[in-house]
């Protein structure tokens, strides 16, 4: 551990080249200065005024990745901002960073505040136009651009430091798409090597901002992302505090980022989760429709590492067990292997991670997975299934479930969409999730 005490984080001023379409973010942790970078595509138009909003916006997001290098008791802007825009700020420092405090044992990252001017909300303007639909190389957003697709709405696919595995998506799709490229300061990576403090940040707020101002430097409309109504339920409960590893892609992120672009950039509806009615399994049933992405699709987070990432799917991570075990009621056997190129369910190794899924052990993992009770439902689906009921882990499981989760599982509501404040009508209707 470095034993230097951090004080204050603090945000110099920001630049954008038009030209190059590099935006470049400063940041002060007291005397230690670091910048990242954002490259975006270039228009052939001017940006709009609210695109300079957008980035105000993304240079304090983005600050996370530097705040955790000290966890400083100040965090301090000169930028004047709205209620809306300093709600989601407060709320990004600290329940966006509420993993890392509990693994680090930060208590007061749980409470911290960010100072800075007053503002006065903009009136906002719905976007309009061709939405921006954001690819992380999983499942769930090949369901969303496909949704988008059959509603007929041309959505443009869209992705922060797309890897293989993302281009290979876009490919796949047909469809012509739009990319940003994102370098967090490679003084990061020594700081962690010399034991400075780290851990998880909300990474999805990071690509939300980024995807929001490239669609409104294009001049497209809406981003619309993937993130599921599981991604709202807390890992644990720490002194009081929910401690949710995917908090920005719950809903409650979701309407503050809404809140905030429209306060502070003049952007109404800017930003939705199309699939944040549905269930893990309820996305996972309607994956299993579109087989044009089975070579490519990888929900791996293994695979989106910034260094030594995996070819595709690791096979021993809480995500790789949690996407099988989801997946494989509604794919045949065969085809569910192939994509993994393994077959978790017939490897009784697996099975000590597949036991804190189901919550037969410690808490649900700090990882992009379901709930617990969508898992057993999964299991109970299994155990009806010709193709899996005698899988060695399907039968060692099903010994373990207690009565009562499997009577919760049976009258769960993982295949009914939950109402969605967000989702703009029009993509209600067209994009068939009314019917789904
Ligand atoms: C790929 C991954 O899961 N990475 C997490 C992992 O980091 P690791 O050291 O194994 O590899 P790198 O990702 O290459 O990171 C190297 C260091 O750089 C830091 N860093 C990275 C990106 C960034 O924007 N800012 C950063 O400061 C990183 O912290 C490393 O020190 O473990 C880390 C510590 O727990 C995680 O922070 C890494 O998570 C990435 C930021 C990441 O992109 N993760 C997503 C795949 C992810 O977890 N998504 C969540 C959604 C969470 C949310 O609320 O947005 C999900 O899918 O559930
Ligand atoms: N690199 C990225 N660039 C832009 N948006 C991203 C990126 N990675 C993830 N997202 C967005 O965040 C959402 C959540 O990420 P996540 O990794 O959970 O989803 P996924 O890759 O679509 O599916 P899966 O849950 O199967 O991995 C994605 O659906 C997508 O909308």
């Amino acid at each position: 551990m470095l034993d230097t005490q951090f004080r204050r984080l603090s945000f110099p001023p920001l630049s954008f080249d038009p030209a190059t379409g590099v935006a470049t973010f400063p940041y002060a942790l007291d005397d230690l200065a670091f910048v990242e970078k954002v490259t975006f595509p270039v228009p052939a138009q001017a940006p709009p005024a609210a695109f300079g909003k957008v980035l105000t916006l993304l240079h304090l997001v983005a600050g996370v990745s530097y705040y955790k290098v000290g966890a400083p008791r100040e965090i301090v802007t000169t930028t004047p901002l709205s209620e809306g825009a300093a709600a989601l700020l407060d709320a990004v420092y600290t329940k966006g960073m509420s993993e890392y405090a509990y693994r680090n044992d930060l208590p007061h990252v749980l409470s911290t505040r960010i100072s800075a001017p007053q503002a006065a909300a903009l009136e906002a303007h719905p976007v309009t136009g061709r939405p921006l639909s954001a690819v992380g190389g999983g499942k769930d957003s090949i369901v969303t651009l496909e949704a988008l697709r059959e509603g007929g709405f041309d959505p443009v696919p869209f992705a922060v430091n797309p890897n293989w595995v993302i281009e290979s998506v876009f490919d796949a799709s047909g469809l012509a798409p739009l990319s940003a490229r994102r370098a967090i300061d490679p003084q990061l990576f020594e700081l962690n090597a010399a034991g400075a403090l780290n851990g998880h940040i909300p990474v999805t707020a990071i690509n939300s901002l980024i995807a929001v101002a490239t669609a409104v430097l294009h001049g497209l409309g809406p981003v619309v992302m993937s993130n599921e109504r599981s991604a709202s339920d807390p890992n644990l409960v720490w002194n009081g505090h929910e401690i949710n590893h995917q908090w920005s892609k719950g809903v409650e992120a979701e309407g503050l980022l809404r809140d905030a672009l429209a306060a502070h950039a003049g952007l109404a509806d800017a930003y939705f989760s199309l699939l944040r009615p549905l269930s893990e399994l309820h996305i996972a049933k309607l994956f299993a429709r579109h087989t044009r992405y089975d070579a490519v699709v990888t929900s791996c987070n293994a695979a989106f590492k910034l260094r030594d990432p995996s070819a595709r799917w690791c096979g021993h991570c809480p995500k790789c067990r949690f996407v099988f075990l989801a997946l494989a009621p509604f794919l045949p056997r065969q085809r569910l292997v192939d994509i993994f190129s393994a077959d978790l369910l017939a490897d009784p190794t697996q099975l000590p991670g597949y036991r804190e899924l189901l919550g037969l052990d410690g808490h649900k993992p700090f990882e992009c997975v379901g709930e617990v009770e969508e898992s057993v439902v999964a299991l109970s689906l299994l155990r009806d299934s010709d193709d899996w009921r005698d899988a060695p882990v399907v039968v060692a499981l099903s010994a373990e479930v207690p009565a009562e989760a499997w009577a919760t599982a049976a009258t769960s509501d993982a295949f009914t969409p939950s109402a969605s404040a967000f989702i703009p009508e029009p993509y209600m209707i067209r994009a068939s999730l009314k019917s789904l």
